[in-house]
């Protein structure tokens, strides 16, 4: 990840109709910018992100051993940033189990984006469901795919002399990606809390779908040692990691010069937004401006702003991510 190339791609603009919307892949090599080496340059020097509590270590350790009774495992990533959402130790905990990615806050990212990555995965013969949690969209499609492969184990079981029995499913993911949500949508009721902060499933749940399919409901798992600071501080902007992990001053500066250098956002919506401009890309000055212009000088408040108002779309909404070459 550390020299890969950040390709910038089209971000759906807010007050443009979809027609308008801006889909178009830039695939000339001057729109390539070498924004994920900058931004690993402007992480290095700051407080790293790091977030293990209680809750998550236990959930890693009963997870590892729930996992072995799985028939598959859907591994649930936030579509803005599928590879920093992706848990280093993942594969090896799945072993040769069947496994369903999900792409789920689908919303959240431009059509283009999306279809990179569906090229991505499927090159690598991964299944890929775009979803949205909030919506449901990709819900029923993930219930079908996963209560499909109930037909392969049931008949195995069936040449065995065993009787059939409902497949079991673990949803798996960083914290806050949307994996409650997602159960809610395909259950088309309430049975997981779900909440805009991570590390709100605390125990891992067993719920019926129907007669064929049981869903293992799961707290968001993250490595104990995040390594990759360019990636945790994506998890940051993003709100995958919680809130005490990290400066947020820090995280706000670093997504405001991020913004800046992406075409599609830029220092001009930075601008339209807040009628402040971005000095030299610096994001520090900009907040702290920010904080003087709306905040009484409280800088975290400037920096909470900008994180809402990312989150939220208020730039357009555009992935962190591109897919590597
Ligand atoms: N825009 C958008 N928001 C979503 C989507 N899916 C979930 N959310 C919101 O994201 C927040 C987190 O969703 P949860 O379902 O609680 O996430 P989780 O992965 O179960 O979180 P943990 O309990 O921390 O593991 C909630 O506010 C949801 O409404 C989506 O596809 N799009």
């Amino acid at each position: 990840m550390v020299n890969q190339y950040l390709q910038i791609l089209a971000g759906k603009t807010p007050g443009l109709s979809s027609k308008q919307t801006i889909t178009t892949y830039q695939e000339e090599q001057n729109d390539w910018l070498d924004l994920d080496a900058e931004f690993y340059r402007w992480t290095k020097s700051l407080r790293p992100v790091q977030w293990y509590p209680g809750h998550i270590a236990k959930t890693e350790k009963e997870l590892k051993e729930q996992l072995k009774l799985m028939d598959v495992v859907i591994d649930v990533r936030d579509a803005r940033i599928p590879l920093a959402t992706s848990h280093p130790e993942m594969d090896s905990w799945i072993g040769n189990k069947k496994r369903m990615l999900v792409l789920n806050r689908e919303d959240m990212i431009s059509t283009a984006e999306r279809n990179a990555w569906a090229t991505y995965f499927a090159k690598q013969g991964t299944k890929v469901v775009f979803s949205n949690g909030q919506l449901g969209m990709g819900a029923l499609k993930l219930g079908r795919l996963a209560k499909s492969l109930a037909v392969g184990i049931n008949a195995k079981r069936r040449a065995k002399g065993l009787l059939p029995r409902a497949v079991r499913a673990g949803i798996v993911g960083y914290p806050n990606v949307g994996k409650s949500s997602l159960i809610n949508r395909l259950l088309k009721r309430r049975m997981c809390p779900a909440a805009p902060r991570p590390g709100v499933t605390r125990v891992l749940k067993w719920i019926r779908f129907g007669k064929d399919l049981e869903l293992l409901d799961s707290p968001g798992i993250l490595p104990m040692r995040i390594s990759d600071q360019g990636a945790a501080m994506k998890l940051a902007i993003c709100d995958d990691i919680g809130e005490r992990s990290y400066d947020v001053a820090d995280v706000a500066a670093i997504l405001v010069q991020m913004l800046t250098k992406l075409p599609t956002v830029g220092s001009k919506a930075l601008y339209n937004r807040y009628k402040i401009h971005v000095e030299d890309h610096c994001g520090k000055t900009f907040l702290e401006k920010l904080s003087m212009e709306l905040f009484n000088g409280d800088v975290n408040q400037a920096a909470f702003r900008v994180l809402t108002d990312f989150r939220k779309g208020r730039f357009g909404w555009v992935g962190l991510e591109i897919p590597p070459k």
